[in-house]
């Protein structure tokens, strides 16, 4: 096979292949983790990776021992931690979305402006209709995944399975619609299910004014990617949960950028 020979290094074509391959699949996995609970998780292992080889090349034998046995029933442990993600990832390949469907690692790898724009387009009937539901002061709960779970949503939900409409929204959460109570959940930019129950957080050092819909909000974006909006009923406020933190008093600016990043 014809190379390209440098003094130092030789690279064939299968190393260049080699390497754009690796290189796309660790952009693929950063693309499924970003902005996840799996990337502290992640940060976490290779701290101790790195802090292993520094004990070991300063020959703390004891020291040494003790987290190569701990990395040793490291990669089950990773099995277990990264399900969720490692599930993803298989069903993506299965369903063969590389290409086609998730585009977004495509326009960052080549920074392209049209994405941020469809991006931008995407969200619009999602600010739009909390804006009208701030107005009419309804109440809403609206939960963004990256992928949608069905197992996590599959007890409670009505499946909807439609574009994403700012109609639609306001209709499934206006005061008299069967739909209304529980959250909505987006996903891969639709709107897959409504009237969805989803767990409350337990955390007690929320302010006693939360009740079950913004208890509600926080509890999911604490245990999985989901980032929450949520409209009080009461104020007609805007408030965006997490990874358990909540912010309050969103605008509509805010609201914009903050979706634009994490869904
Ligand atoms: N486990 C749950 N999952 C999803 N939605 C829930 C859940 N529990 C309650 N809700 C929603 O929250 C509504 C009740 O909200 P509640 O008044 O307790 O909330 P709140 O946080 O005080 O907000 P608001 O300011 O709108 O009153 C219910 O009608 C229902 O739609």
């Amino acid at each position: 096979m014809k190379s390209l020979d440098f003094d130092f290094l030789k690279i064939t074509w299968v190393n260049v292949i080699d390497i754009i391959v690796v290189a796309i699949l660790l952009y693929y996995i950063y693309s499924l983790i970003k902005n996840t609970l799996a990337v502290n998780l992640l940060l976490g292992l290779l701290i101790i990776f790195l802090f292993y080889h520094l004990v070991t090349s300063l020959h703390m034998d004891l020291l040494s021992t003790i987290i190569n046995k701990f990395m040793s029933v490291g990669i089950l442990a990773l099995v277990v931690i990264f399900q969720p993600e490692i599930r993803r990832f298989l069903l993506h390949i299965g369903k063969n979305t590389f290409l086609q469907k998730n585009k977004t690692w495509w326009g960052n790898l080549f920074g392209s402006k049209d994405l941020e724009r469809d991006n931008l387009l995407r969200i619009k009937p999602i600010i739009d209709a909390c804006k009208s539901m701030k107005k009419t002061r309804t109440g809403a709960l609206i939960v963004f995944v990256k992928f949608y779970d069905d197992q996590l949503f599959a007890n409670s939900c009505e499946i909807i399975e439609s574009k994403i409409s700012k109609r639609l929204l306001e209709s499934i959460f206006q005061k008299h619609s069967p739909l209304h109570d529980g959250a909505v959940v987006i996903a891969e930019n639709k709107i897959k299910s409504a009237s969805c129950i989803l767990p409350l957080t337990d955390n007690e050092k929320l302010p006693p004014q939360f009740g079950l819909r913004h208890r509600a909000g926080i509890g999911i974006s604490e245990n999985t990617d989901a980032v929450a909006v949520i409209i009080s009923e009461e104020t007609g406020e805007i408030a965006y949960a997490k990874q358990g933190r909540v912010r309050m008093n969103v605008s509509f600016g805010e609201l914009e950028k903050l979706l634009n990043k994490d869904f």
